[in-house]
């Protein structure tokens, strides 16, 4: 095991010692059914080496690419601390698009960004999984179809994606949250899935899990409303709900992928280190009518791209 094994997973690789890797897919593509109960029963599960390193860099370089295309005039900051800042229209909109969220500490007060727009923005959403083609061709492999579909996903349905930087000394915090507030379904079916696309550790602001956390259900919604802004219908601190020490770093290699029940309950640190900490995650819901994706959920789709499942033809 290496050195980026996290508290949690040595004790997981203990209690499962002489079965086949708990880390890793299987041969077929497929999840374990030890790794079906962990994820059940924890509501997150670590999968080291699913993306290659060559589907790793192609990201990263069209990350890059798509980043030096884009002209900051249009600007728009990310905070999940004031969620009132991203109540414009082009947050709105960017659930059909490919757009840009500055670091909130990106800018001086004068304005000007205080460094290279390549080193400000907090992340790109949250249509690169159909827009653009790259994106396109990785969050729609077989192995990513085959994966939704052994997590026990009728019609893998992807909903939204997002390029998320965590940049060098001022990559943002993301504050403890449950994906399942933000894409809701009746009844609920989120499943995010997270890729590192570098090593992620304490330092550079990996992920952090409350295990078991989502057996508590959906604290509250986050809701578009009628005269399109967005709206939590409650207030909930999830550090009341759980103490800190309830939640365990998921510090992985390049290439993982974490997958993270709607409901888990999970947060970053802000990045005070030097080194960037890029990952790429998409939001699959079920998609069968079993399944009824809200009306007033703040994501929905107009114009030229619509909701498209998986492709499960070839798995
Ligand atoms: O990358 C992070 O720090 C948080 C990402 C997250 O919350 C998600 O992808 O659901
Ligand atoms: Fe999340």
């Amino acid at each position: 095991m290496a050195a980026w094994t996290s508290a949690y997973s040595q004790t997981w690789e203990a209690s499962t010692e002489g079965r086949a890797s708990p880390l890793h897919l299987q041969q077929d593509g497929c999840l374990s059914a030890e790794q079906l109960v962990s994820f059940h029963r924890d509501g997150f599960l670590v999968i080291e080496g699913f993306a290659t390193a060559s589907e790793v860099e192609e990201l990263r370089r069209r990350a890059k690419e798509l980043v030096e295309g884009f002209d900051p005039a249009t600007r728009s900051v990310f905070s999940t601390k004031s969620q009132a800042i991203t109540t414009d229209q082009y947050f709105l909109e960017s659930g059909n698009n490919i757009s840009f969220f500055f670091e909130e500490n990106a800018f001086r007060e004068d304005g000007n960004l205080r460094q290279d727009k390549a080193l400000s923005i907090n992340k790109i959403g949250h249509a690169l999984h159909d827009a653009d083609p790259v994106f396109r061709r990785f969050s729609r492999s077989q192995k990513v179809a085959q994966l939704a579909q052994s997590l026990g996903l009728q019609r893998p349905l992807p909903v939204q994606s997002m390029y998320i930087f965590k940049q060098p000394k001022i990559g943002g915090e993301v504050r403890p949250h449950q994906d399942s507030t933000f894409l809701y379904t009746d009844p609920p079916s989120v499943v995010g899935l997270w890729w590192a696309l570098e090593d992620a550790t304490r330092t550079n602001g990996c992920l952090w899990v409350a295990p078991g956390s989502h057996a508590k259900g959906v604290a509250r919604r986050f809701l578009r409303t009628p005269d399109d802004k967005v709206a939590f219908d409650k207030d909930v601190d999830y550090l009341q709900l759980f103490n800190k020490d309830e939640f365990v770093p998921l510090e992985v290699p390049s290439g993982s992928l974490v997958l993270l029940h709607g409901a888990n309950v999970h947060f970053s640190y802000e990045n005070q280190s030097g080194k960037s900490r890029h990952a790429y995650s998409m939001h699959v819901i079920e998609g069968a009518p079993s399944h009824k994706y809200l009306p007033d959920n703040w994501l929905q789709r107009k114009g030229e791209f619509q909701f498209e499942p998986l492709d499960c033809t070839s798995t």
